[in-house]
C-alpha cells in the first residue's frame, strides 16, 4: 500500500520540533530506509506511522484513506522491533498464531496460514520449539512470520538487525530483502547502519535533526548528494572535503558558481586520463594494501585526501608528483548553504573563465 505524509510535525511539550514539517511519499511494494545519525528522528516517524505517537500536525495517508487518528490497531500495520518481542512461553507456533487468534480466524485457515509464513521465512522445522530455544536471526524470522500474519497494509521494521552479530546481519539483511520482495509488502526499515540500507532499499531517506536531508534510491545518494550532510554522511571511507584557499581555487576553475566546499569520493580518482576527467597535480603521500582493498593519501596543494582502490598507483612511488584524474561528474561542489551545485565539463573550462572575468 502507498504511504503519504503531509507537513508531518512532532513536538514534545519542551519545545523545539523533533520532526519539522516533513513531506514524502512510499510507494506500493517498495522497500524504504529511514537513515541518519541516533536522534535524527527514525523512531519517531516509524512510531507516527505505527500509530504509536501523535503528530503534533500533519497527516499520514495509507493509499487514500487518512490514518492520522486511528489506533494502532485500527491501522493493520506489522512491527518488528529490534528485541524481536517474541511471546517467550509459547511455541513458535503459538506466537504466529497470536494476531490470527485475536482476529479470529478460523482453526483451519489459521494452520495453513502458519505453515504458509513458516515457509516464507525459513523456519518450518522450529514450529514446536520456544524461542528461548532459537537462535538470534531465527527469532527475527519468527518477529517477522508474525508480523506478516495479517497481511498488513505496511511492515514496518525498527533496527530489526542490530542485536545480531556480523555475519548473520549481512544473512538476515538479504532475507529480508526476499521475504518483502515475495510478499511485496510496503516495507519502512529504520537503521543507523549506511551499508544496510544501501544494500537493502529501492529509496533511502535519509534524516538529520528532524528534517529529511534527502529521499532517493542508494546510488543516487552516492553519486549525486543534494546537499553536504548527504555527501560526508554516505560513503565509507568519507568524502574528501575541500575547503581551503589553493586547492578549492584550482577547483573552482571548473565550476560556473561559487562554491564554498568541494567534494571528492576517495573511488573516484585514477592514474588513467579519459576525455571527461580533470587533471590534479598530486604527491603521492603513502600507499596500502589488504586484501582487495587499497588505500592511497595525496598532497594537493598542502590539503591532503585519500583515493580507494586507485587505478595504476602501485606503480607509483611514495613521495613521487603524479597526476591524479577525476570525472568531472565526480568533483561535487557545495554552495554556501551547503547545497549541491554540479561542476561542468572540462572542456567547458574556458567559458568558465569567461563567466566569472
Ligand atoms: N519523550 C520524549 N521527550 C522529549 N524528546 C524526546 C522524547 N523521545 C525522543 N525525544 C527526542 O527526539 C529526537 C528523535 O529521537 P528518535 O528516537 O526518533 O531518534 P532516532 O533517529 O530513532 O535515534 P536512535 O538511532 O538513537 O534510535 C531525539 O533528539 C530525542 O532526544
Amino acid at each position: 500500500m502507498k504511504l503519504v505524509a503531509k507537513n508531518l510535525t512532532l513536538a514534545y511539550q519542551t519545545g523545539k520540533n523533533i520532526i519539522d514539517g516533513i513531506d514524502f511519499e512510499i510507494e506500493d511494494h517498495t522497500l524504504v530506509s529511514l537513515l541518519g545519525p541516533s536522534g535524527s528522528g527514525k523512531s519517531t516517524i516509524l512510531n507516527m506511522i505505527a500509530g504509536l505517537l501523535t503528530p503534533t500536525s500533519g497527516e499520514i495517508y495509507f493509499a487514500d484513506r487518512a490514518v492520522t487518528k486511528l489506533s494502532v490497531a485500527e491501522r493493520n500495520i506489522g512491527m518488528v522491533f529490534q528485541n524481536y518481542a517474541l511471546y517467550p512461553n509459547m511455541t513458535v507456533r503459538d506466537n504466529i498464531a497470536f494476531p490470527l487468534k485475536i482476529a479470529k480466524i478460523a482453526k483451519n485457515e489459521r494452520k495453513q496460514e502458519i505453515e504458509r509464513l513458516a515457509k516464507l521465512v525459513h523456519i518450518e522445522d522450529q514450529l514446536d520449539k520456544r524461542p528461548g530455544e532459537l537462535s538470534g536471526g531465527q527469532q527475527q524470522r519468527v518477529a517477522i512470520a508474525r508480523a506478516l500474519a495479517r497481511k498488513p497494509a505496511v511492515l514496518l521494521l525498527d533496527e530489526p538487525l542490530s542485536n545480531l552479530d556480523a555475519k548473520l546481519r549481512t544473512e538476515m539483511r538479504v532475507e529480508i530483502a526476499r521475504i518483502q520482495q515475495a510478499t511485496g509488502v510496503t516495507t519502512i526499515f529504520v537503521t543507523h547502519d549506511q551499508n544496510e540500507a544501501m544494500h537493502i532499499s529501492d529509496k533511502i531517506m535519509l534524516l538529520s535533526d528532524g528534517v529529511i536531508q534527502q529521499y532517493a534510491a542508494p546510488n543516487d545518494l552516492y553519486d549525486k548528494p543534494a546537499n553536504l550532510f548527504t555527501a560526508k554522511f554516505i560513503g565509507d571511507p568519507q568524502i574528501n572535503t575541500f575547503d581551503k584557499a589553493e586547492a578549492l581555487a584550482y577547483l573552482q576553475n571548473y565550476f560556473a558558481k561559487q562554491v564554498k566546499t568541494i567534494g571528492i569520493r576517495p573511488d573516484a580518482i585514477s592514474t588513467i586520463k579519459n576525455s571527461s576527467s580533470v587533471e590534479l597535480p598530486v604527491t603521492l603521500k603513502s600507499y596500502s594494501k589488504y586484501g582487495p582493498e587499497q588505500l592511497s593519501r595525496f598532497d594537493f596543494f598542502g590539503a591532503e585526501f585519500d583515493g580507494e582502490n586507485v587505478d595504476g598507483i602501485s606503480e607509483v612511488e611514495v613521495g613521487q608528483p603524479l597526476k591524479v584524474y577525476v570525472p568531472a561528474s565526480a568533483i561535487h561542489g557545495f554552495d554556501d548553504s551547503d547545497r549541491h551545485v554540479l561542476a561542468l565539463k572540462p572542456d567547458l573550462q574556458d567559458l568558465t573563465s569567461s563567466i566569472k572575468s
